[in-house]
């Protein structure tokens, strides 16, 4: 592993505004001209005379002005589980109704929407090749098993971490919680021949970048996107460091697994099968039947889309989840019940064959993903093709719709009592999460065709961790500043506003470290 250590020199997108450069001293002189010249223009239009003069020509002239300017597509939000499933599952009459707006994702942002990921492609050929990618590969029902001892690995280090730090008291079971998905996820995508420390300051810069998503968001939806830059010029050069540092670190772990030749018998990762795929080439006369390998760039982005959306939604869910538990110890019990009954005291773990038979687990799961969905939207705009229609009306075409997932799962008209977290009703009809009709009543993984991918394995992971965490410990809930604090911080991932914090009693007599 050492032998490839940071030194790969060539950075995938262009750098920006390196300190001392002509283009620098340029930009910095622009600014000073420009600003200036903004802020005068700002003063002048709010001024009284020209706001009044502009307001009497604004009424002099509307009746003309409203057969040449077209309304302009608003932003739409939707909180009801009915108009939320016929949208997003049911479609539009003409199109798909399965494009999003544009990517704040950095790997789009900085090469000028030439890198896509899953994520960010556009509704199409290059969309359907690399997500097939993914779902007939590392995420098919067929090779989850595969990773199983990843999967051990990385709970028996999380054990160990909280059992560690219960001797001093409160655990703060959000980070171990975090890194230890992280390194399963790496696992995933890269192969186990990371060390730790690489994998912790990977997670790290991960986390800078989930930080900088919300500030990327100028950039995604900017008019004039070169002003924009220089305005945000130094938000623009945060990201653009952020992603160097993401090359610097995935190319060589990429490069290693160029060219390897893999007995059958060996599990591939996703790197692997990102390496083997070919994508249509849009730059040929007929991409359908012309194809390319992904550049480095792409392949820098899709890794950074796998390790985010494998590592941020799990560690949150995975969060609401015991925080609910320590809420509720009757609840908590009541789980610990039911596994003890399938799972003999020696057996070293719950493991991976027996989660099926968890009922009660699977539903407490189901309800924390009701209350808690970790990721806060999902998100699609109206094209062209779309033909979206809404009580009648057409929707305008460029129209963003939003869908606050917390809210739709919150839906009175759905749920009885539907702020209390209650998993029983998971219990009483076999899928509670769609009404008898069919209809969706709670999609904390989207919808339709682009819904979660990763639905499978992160329900894998979810039952797994939660069922082995509540059987080695007993958590208990902390005083004053320690207590669990169930409101949410919402932002592009909704994550506990206070990170969970509790106190773990060894519920087995001995936890092995080795
Ligand atoms: C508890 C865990 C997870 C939750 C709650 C979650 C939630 C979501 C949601 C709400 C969307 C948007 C869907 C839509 O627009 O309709 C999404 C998309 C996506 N998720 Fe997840 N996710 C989770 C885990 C994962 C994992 C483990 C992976 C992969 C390792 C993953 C990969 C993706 C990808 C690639 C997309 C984009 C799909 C597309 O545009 O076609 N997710 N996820």
């Amino acid at each position: 592993m050492e032998s490839m250590e940071l030194n790969y020199p060539v950075p995938c997108v262009p750098k920006y505004g390196r300190r001392g450069s002509v283009y620098q001293d340029m930009a910095d002189l622009l600014l000073l001209i420009l600003l200036p010249l903004l802020l005068l223009f700002f003063i002048l239009l709010h001024a009284s005379p020209i706001k009044a003069l502009l307001t009497t020509a604004k009424l002099v002239l509307a009746p003309e002005l409203s057969t040449v300017w077209k309304p302009q597509p608003a932003s739409i939000f939707v909180t009801d589980h009915e108009t939320a499933h016929s949208l997003l599952v049911r479609g539009s009459a003409g199109g798909s109704f399965s494009n999003r707006p544009p990517s704040i994702s950095p790997s789009a942002i900085l090469s000028h929407r030439q890198y896509q990921n899953i994520t960010s492609a556009p509704y199409g050929e290059h969309w359907r090749a690399i997500r097939h990618n993914l779902t007939s590969e590392v995420l098919h029902p067929t090779q989850l098993h595969r990773h199983a001892s990843a999967r051990r690995r990385a709970l028996h280090g999380l054990v160990v971490d909280l059992a560690e730090q219960r001797k001093n008291g409160v655990v703060h079971a959000a980070e171990s919680i975090r890194y230890a998905m992280f390194g399963l996820v790496a696992n995933m995508c890269f192969g186990d021949n990371i060390n730790n420390n690489r994998v912790r300051a990977m997670a790290d810069a991960q986390s800078d970048l989930v930080k900088s998503l919300s500030t990327a968001r100028v950039f995604a939806h900017a008019k004039l996107p070169a002003l924009t830059r220089l305005i945000y010029r130094n938000r623009w050069k945060k990201l653009a460091a952020l992603r160097q540092q993401q090359e610097e670190t995935y190319l060589p772990l990429i490069n290693s697994r160029r060219g390897r030749h893999r007995r059958p018998s060996e599990t591939p990762v996703y790197v692997d099968t990102l390496i083997d795929l070919t994508v249509p080439d849009d730059h040929s006369q007929d991409p359908r039947r012309h194809r390319r390998r992904q550049s480095d760039g792409e392949l820098v982005g899709m890794c950074s889309e796998f390790l985010g959306a494998g590592t941020e939604t799990t560690a949150s869910a995975l969060q609401w989840i015991m925080a609910n538990l320590v809420k509720r110890p009757d609840i908590q019990e009541t789980v610990r019940k039911e596994i003890n009954a399938i799972v003999g005291a020696d057996a070293e773990e719950v493991s991976e064959v027996v989660l099926g038979k968890l009922e009660y687990l699977h539903a407490v799961i189901m309800e924390a993903l009701r209350l808690h969905p970790p990721t806060s939207f999902a998100f699609r705009q109206v094209m062209e093709e779309d033909h979206v229609v809404h009580n009648g009306q057409p929707i305008l075409v460029g129209t963003k719709v939003y869908f606050p997932l917390a809210a739709i799962a919150r839906d009175m008209t759905a749920w009885d009592n539907p702020d209390k977290f209650k998993p029983q009703r998971f219990l009483s009809y076999k899928d509670a999460s769609q009404g008898t009709d069919g209809t969706i009543k709670m999609m904390p993984f989207g919808g339709g065709r682009r819904m979660c991918p990763g639905r499978g394995v992160a329900m894998l992971h979810l039952s797994y961790f939660t069922a082995n965490l509540v059987r080695e410990f007993r958590w208990r809930e902390g005083e004053g500043e320690r207590a669990v604090d169930l409101r949410p911080h919402v932002e592009f991932f909704t994550v506990m506003k206070r990170p969970l914090r509790a106190h773990l009693e060894l519920e087995r007599t001995e936890i092995k470290t080795s």
